[in-house]
């Protein structure tokens, strides 16, 4: 097989949006300090965004990984005979990653035919390791388009059942096209796709999963950084002022959706603070029987900043993974 690697080029360089960098820049620079300028270095230069290749198990195409490791591509978690700090618990997730910002290409939709790999923001999976999805766990992920956690999930693991919920009808099929594309019809008893409001599961459902993920709707500060014209930016600008709301509706009722023992995930992919720790610290505030976990020792890798209430990844030169936050909260039997 014949992979052609594109290395990315200042070709495609995207212009950022003004209004949304100067708001960045006020709010980050006082949040982050001095870690701001790096990041913002990495966020202002696509041609420097590393990207994740996560294997798919069930695609019998093995070569694959040869291919990866010919072109300087190694695997992002520890192997499980490896002696070395970080020590995840076996997963069978596999994830390459590259030292410099080379893109492998993406693979097209063919029905009938699984795909090998996709491709990804490696602090991704970090969420999803932090999920610590076993054999035989109800699994709930709350917020699920376009469906690269729900495949990490089923990566790591064989749950009982897979909820993937979406309530937004395009992204919902885009979500059962990755789901199509990744897993073998066997798994269709275990994986189902529902389109509720998220808000409201923790009612119709509670008490129901063992593990719910919250993959919140948030800032995306990559994204948003480059919308296309001064209006979408301002737009967005205002949406961003109304996120956190939202995100705290979601992670209640998630905390209320899972058991007794169990454990939510909460994660964005923004830098903010509005929509990491004070959406965790206000949710918490409300549920005595909840506490959140010290993912340091657990998730200790050289890309994370550890932050009272969780990790937050910020992109780095040369490490330009993020930005993502994550915290876990278990409750208490
Ligand atoms: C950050 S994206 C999720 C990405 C996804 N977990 C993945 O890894 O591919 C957030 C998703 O939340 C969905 N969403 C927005 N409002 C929601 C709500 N009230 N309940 C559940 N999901 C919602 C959005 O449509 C969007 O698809």
């Amino acid at each position: 097989v014949f992979i052609l690697i594109i290395r990315n080029t200042g070709k495609s360089r995207r212009q950022p949006c003004p209004a949304v960098l100067d708001h960045f820049d006020q709010q980050y620079s006082e949040e982050l300090g001095d870690l701001w300028a790096s990041a913002r270095a990495v966020l202002l230069d696509p041609p420097s965004w590393q990207y994740g290749v996560m294997l798919n198990r069930f695609s019998s195409v093995t070569d694959i990984t040869q291919i990866l490791r010919s072109q300087g591509f190694s695997s992002l978690l520890p192997q499980t005979d490896s002696e070395s700090p970080p020590k995840f618990p076996p997963s069978s997730l596999q994830c390459y990653v590259h030292p410099h910002p080379l893109r492998f290409p993406s693979q097209a939709h063919r029905p009938g035919q699984l795909k090998q790999y996709y491709l990804l923001n490696a602090a991704s999976l970090l969420p999803v390791l932090a999920l610590q999805v076993r054999d035989g766990d109800k699994v709930l992920d709350l917020c699920s388009a376009p469906g690269g956690k729900a495949v990490a999930i089923m990566q790591s693991a064989t749950p009982a059942l897979l909820c993937c919920n979406e309530p937004d009808p395009h992204r919902r099929d885009w979500l059962a096209k990755t789901l199509e594309s990744f897993l073998p019809p066997s798994l269709c008893s275990r994986v189902m796709v529902s389109a509720q409001d998220g808000r409201f599961v923790g009612q119709s459902e509670a008490g129901f999963y063992d593990k719910v993920l919250v993959d919140a709707p948030c800032s995306n500060d990559r994204s948003w950084l480059h919308s296309s014209d001064k209006l979408r930016g301002q737009q967005r600008l205002e949406d961003r002022a109304r996120l956190p709301e939202l995100q705290t509706q979601l992670l209640r009722s998630a905390i209320s959706a899972v058991r007794p023992g169990g454990v939510v995930v909460y994660s964005t992919c923004t830098l903010s603070s509005l929509e990491n720790c004070a959406v965790v610290e206000a949710v918490l505030k409300e549920f005595p029987d909840a506490e959140v976990e010290n993912l340091w020792e657990e998730i200790a890798l050289p890309l994370s900043k550890y932050f009272a209430l969780g990790i937050l990844v910020v992109p780095q030169p040369g490490r330009t993974w993020g930005p993502m936050f994550l915290s876990r909260i278990r409750k208490k039997r």
